[in-house]
């Protein structure tokens, strides 16, 4: 690994009144091992707490890279990741921080191996409600510190503490409540941060640096502010070494008005220094028909029988008609989905003999009309509130097409799982969808969030589903075409070793000049 040189740390914007003692002694690296040993650090995985893709890929992105790497995961413990994750072994303590409470650091391993690192904090982590939110739905008022507590342990365990007896050469930060790491590293260190959402920003009141130990005079404090709030994805933005997205065409929309939700600017910057990458997420090798022991009947393309079983099951579980084709929504229930969109063609989807099942959570209003579209069509829509994610890969198995409008999608993980489950999405052309779905061959998209296109992308999956030989065509097509992660992996492989060899090299970026 080169020497980090030109790297200034950013440990002076930590106050004077900090009580910040990150540990200092260093492991001794193995010299002669090529694996790079990196801490991938999120705030949800899949099996312990998911809410989201972030979870899927936050489970599925270091088992892959294990292949090449000593990858090892850092998360909260919250109640239902200790509920599952079981032993726990107590390695050591980490200092608070200003308002930053210490905390204890466990280790968990998965059973395919993977090693998770937990941060045992029971009063910042050890309530109802899910990782963000409460239990009635709104964000946790202390998220500022139970995030910033979490970036706080990415940088000392970055130290490499001595009960830890591991350092690693580089820190894989994800989304917004990572991304604040950076400006707590008492050392250089190198530092990719992927971006799979920008529409969540982890935005706070300016003054809320006071309680993570920073110090909010400091000119350099001005770089973390967003519409004057802090906001932990610009801090990430801005300091890691690398930014990543989840796929290619999302990283060329961010960079515009609109999709780059404010961060447009600083996001060119970056582009233009060569330091943002597009990599097109892939999906669990698990994900697999013909043998996932969830399904309601197993299937392939030689063997139809079980897709047959499964709409069956989805007809019966969810009391909608069983003939006519299975429409299913599987989604968060944000704006960003284009939830309203699927609310205003449901009448032409039942009207032309079609169903609708959705299954989701999120935002009360959306639940809300959700449940009322049910009452008005209940033959043929059913709605279940909730997240239950065996129900869900049911769902794609039994259903004949995946409604995706989003108004603007990252990459988006339920297309391709749909697809693998030869269900069609029908998605808009935006970010991954494109990356992932053939119009015409392995799904449909359409332009505009608007009812009129959706409705005529409907139509032409309506005829596709009329002629029984071009629907085989199109889902064999379907179920080929989702990289499975063994593939997907290989950019970000690629992408530690660009970082890690130019590190240190390369000049250092406008914005920490300025700060320096
Ligand atoms: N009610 C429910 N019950 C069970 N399962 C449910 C569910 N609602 C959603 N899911 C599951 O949650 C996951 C959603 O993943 P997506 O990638 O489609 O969207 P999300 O917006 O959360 O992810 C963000 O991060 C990912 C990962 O990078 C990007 O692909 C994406 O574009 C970006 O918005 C899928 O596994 C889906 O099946």
């Amino acid at each position: 690994m080169a020497t980090p040189a030109a790297r200034p740390a950013l440990s002076h914007w930590t106050s004077a009144h900090s009580t910040h003692s990150a540990p200092q002694t260093h492991v001794a690296h193995e010299a002669a091992s090529p694996r790079q040993k990196v801490l991938f650090v999120t705030s949800e995985i899949a099996g312990l707490a998911k809410t989201g893709g972030l979870g899927d890929v936050a489970r599925a992105l270091p088992t892959a890279l294990s292949r090449r790497h000593d990858v090892r995961v850092l998360m909260p413990a919250y109640a239902e990741v200790l509920r599952r994750a079981q032993p726990v072994r107590v390695l050591g303590e980490l200092p608070g921080q200003a308002h930053i409470p210490p905390c204890r650091v466990g280790r968990t391993t998965l059973e395919d191996g993977l090693q998770v690192y937990l941060l045992l904090c029971p009063e910042l982590y050890q309530r109802s409600g899910n990782a963000y939110l409460d239990e009635h739905g709104r964000d946790w008022c202390d998220n500022h510190i139970r995030f910033g507590r979490l970036c706080l342990a990415a940088a000392q365990l970055t130290a490499g503490p001595n009960w830890l007896g591991w350092q690693p050469d580089l820190l894989h930060l994800n989304d917004w409540p990572s991304a604040l790491a950076p400006c707590f590293l008492s050392q250089p260190a190198p530092v990719l941060l992927t971006i799979h959402n920008l529409g969540y920003q982890g935005l706070f009141h300016a003054a809320s640096g006071v309680d993570l130990g920073l110090d909010v005079e400091q000119p350099a404090y001005q770089d973390l502010l967003h519409h004057q709030s802090l906001c932990f994805l610009k801090a990430g933005i801005v300091h890691a070494d690398r930014l990543s997205t989840v796929s290619q065409t999302y990283a060329e929309e961010i960079v515009r008005p609109g999709i780059g939700c404010g961060l447009e600017e600083i996001l060119a910057v970056r582009l233009h220094e060569g330091r943002l990458t597009g990599i097109t997420n892939g999906i669990d090798p698990h994900w697999d028909a013909a043998t996932d022991p969830a399904l309601p009947g197993n299937f392939h393309p030689g063997d139809w029988r079980g897709k047959a079983l499964s709409r069956r099951y989805a007809s019966e579980k969810y009391d909608v008609r069983a003939d006519g084709p299975l429409f299913v929504v599987i989604s968060r229930l944000a704006e960003q989905k284009g939830i309203d969109l699927t609310e205003q063609v449901a009448g032409h989807i039942v009207a032309h003999g079609g169903n609708l099942v959705v299954m989701g959570q999120g935002e009360p209003a959306l639940e809300q009309r959700m449940c009322q579209l049910q009452q008005r069509h209940p033959a043929q829509i059913a709605v279940h509130i909730g997240f239950d994610e065996i129900e869900a890969r049911r769902l794609f198995a039994g259903s004949d097409f995946l409604l995706m409008p989003s108004r603007y999608e990252p990459c988006g993980l339920s297309q391709m799982y749909a697809q693998r489950f030869a269900s069609l999405p029908i998605a808009r052309r935006t970010g991954g969808l494109v990356d992932t779905i053939t119009d015409g061959a392995t799904g449909f998209l359409f332009d505009d969030a608007a009812a009129g296109g959706y409705q005529a992308a409907i139509d032409r999956a309506f005829s596709v589903y009329q002629c029984p030989r071009r629907l085989r065509q199109m889902r064999r097509q379907a179920m080929r075409a989702p990289r499975s992660w063994h593939h997907a992996a290989e950019p970000y492989h690629r992408l530690y070793q660009q970082l890690l060899h130019d590190y240190g090299a390369l000049p250092v970026p406008a914005a920490r000049q300025a700060q320096a």
